[in-house]
């Protein structure tokens, strides 16, 4: 009943507008700077930031520390007003003077979770309390036994039990509290969540279960997120699509595997060149790409975001942006890795046009380490000597490692086994 109330008033329509691809385009920033300050003081935080979100998509902004996602998040939610150009929400324009109906259904449909749960939930409100918050503002509810019913379902969606409603937040973990964050938020049923850093704070063994709660939600429900991450490791896995910004400017947008098989700006190369290679003698050897904004010249000739095809936008100049297509043209995917050999100096500058070799990026596909390559090159130990060879020459050293002890343990054996025979032999004789 309540709820049929609110869809007769909105002020939204039911869907956004569509793109020419036919996908509805929920969020859309267009132009958009953000500045805090005034006068000399003034700090141009995002600058003329463009980008569309997709109804069900994971799309994610990346980028260092200060760069403006948590300025670009607190615009969507109108906390932070735009200095120029507009954000759309389903077509609508939710930047600037709105009317009270329209914030309320923006607070209500756009959800923010937070980097640190422990800041955001008010420490003397029972776990309870801060689920129904959000209830009681909008009455989301026909009567208590609803909203009990409705709080006691989302603790438990969250992996949580009713009995915790009575406690409060400092009685739970980093991950408990996270998912209480999730609760709240998603008790509203938005359809976009802003989740700034969500798993930043957060043990890594717990990231995971964090990121596998807000992807069941995703499923169950078509819940929209814009996810918010200092680095591209996290994101790579759950985004459909990312961002990524560079002191405010948003210098390319693609496809999550279009970014990592082209990225053509030099910082997204930076970016992906930062990810940890999990094998530490790789990691020990890798010469870190480090990007240097002095590379371009914007003195005459000015950037600006351009579509190069694949659903692929980069910022640059005009000769910028011809070398970019072409690169992304020759269909090459682009190297943004360089593993050294033993005493091999690092490069001070990384060749734009290099192209993937035995990659890194394949490694940790095939370098798998199987426990099988021990015990093949166990039995067929002399075979297992260029097993080892081979993999130690692609810098498989997972494989190489499996490879090595399986050889070693069948030469101690075969070595055990004659030495055995040869006693035998000679005690036979003598
Ligand atoms: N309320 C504010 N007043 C003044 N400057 C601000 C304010 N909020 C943000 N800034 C500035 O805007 C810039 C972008 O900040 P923002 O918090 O958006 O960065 P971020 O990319 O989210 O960084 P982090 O990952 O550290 O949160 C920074 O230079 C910051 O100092």
């Amino acid at each position: 009943m309540t709820q049929k109330l609110i869809n007769r008033a909105s002020e939204l329509p039911a869907r956004g507008p569509l793109n020419e691809e036919g996908r509805e385009i929920l969020l859309s920033l267009k132009n958009v700077d953000i500045t805090f300050g005034k006068g000399d003081n003034a700090v141009k935080a995002v600058k003329n930031a463009s980008f569309d979100i997709y109804k069900g998509e994971t799309f994610s902004l990346v980028g260092e520390s200060g760069s403006g996602k948590t300025t670009i998040g607190r615009a969507v939610i109108r906390v932070n007003p735009c200095a120029a150009g507009e954000i759309d929400y389903k077509g609508v324009r939710i930047s600037g003077k709105i009317s009270k109906a329209l914030d309320r259904e923006v607070i209500r449909n756009i959800q923010m979770v937070f980097q640190d749960p422990a800041a955001c939930l008010n420490e003397r409100a029972t776990v309870d309390y801060i689920i129904s918050e959000g209830l009681y503002n909008f009455h989301l509810f026909e009567n208590e036994a609803d909203r009990v019913k409705k709080v006691e379902t989302m603790i438990e969606e969250v992996g949580l039990l009713p009995e915790h409603l009575t406690r409060y937040p400092h009685e739970f973990s980093g991950g408990q509290r996270q998912r209480i964050g999730l609760a709240r938020a998603m008790i509203m049923e938005p359809e976009l969540v802003i989740a700034d850093e969500p798993i930043s704070a957060l043990d890594v063994s717990i990231r995971a279960q964090v990121l596998n709660l807000m992807k069941k939600f995703q499923k169950e429900r078509e819940i929209t997120y814009l996810f918010i991450a200092h680095d591209l490791s996290i994101v790579r896995f759950i985004s459909d699509r990312i961002a990524v910004i560079y002191k405010g400017d948003i210098v390319e947008i693609a496809d999550t595997e279009e970014l990592f098989d082209y990225p053509l700006h030099p910082y997204t190369r930076s970016l992906i060149s930062a990810i940890p290679i999990p094998d530490p003698k790789l990691e020990k050897h890798k010469a870190l790409f480090t990007y240097d904004p002095s590379v371009h010249d914007y003195s005459t000739d000015k950037p600006q975001m351009t579509d190069i095809g694949h659903n692929h936008f980069v910022y640059g100049n005009s000769k910028e942006i011809e070398e970019y297509k072409a690169q992304r043209e020759a269909g090459v995917p682009l190297k943004s890795i360089t593993i050294l050999d033993e005493g091999e100096e690092a490069p001070s500058s990384v060749n734009d046009n290099a192209v993937v070799d035995e990659d890194f990026l394949q490694t940790p596909i095939h370098d798998t380490g199987s426990i099988w390559l021990a015990v093949l090159c166990f039995f067929l130990a002399p075979l297992g000597i260029i097993a080892t060879l081979m993999f130690k020459k692609r810098r498989h050293f997972r494989n190489y490692k499996m490879c090595r002890t399986g050889t070693i343990a069948g030469f101690c054996v075969l070595g055990a086994i004659i030495l055995l025979f040869l006693i035998f032999l000679l005690m036979s004789v003598l």
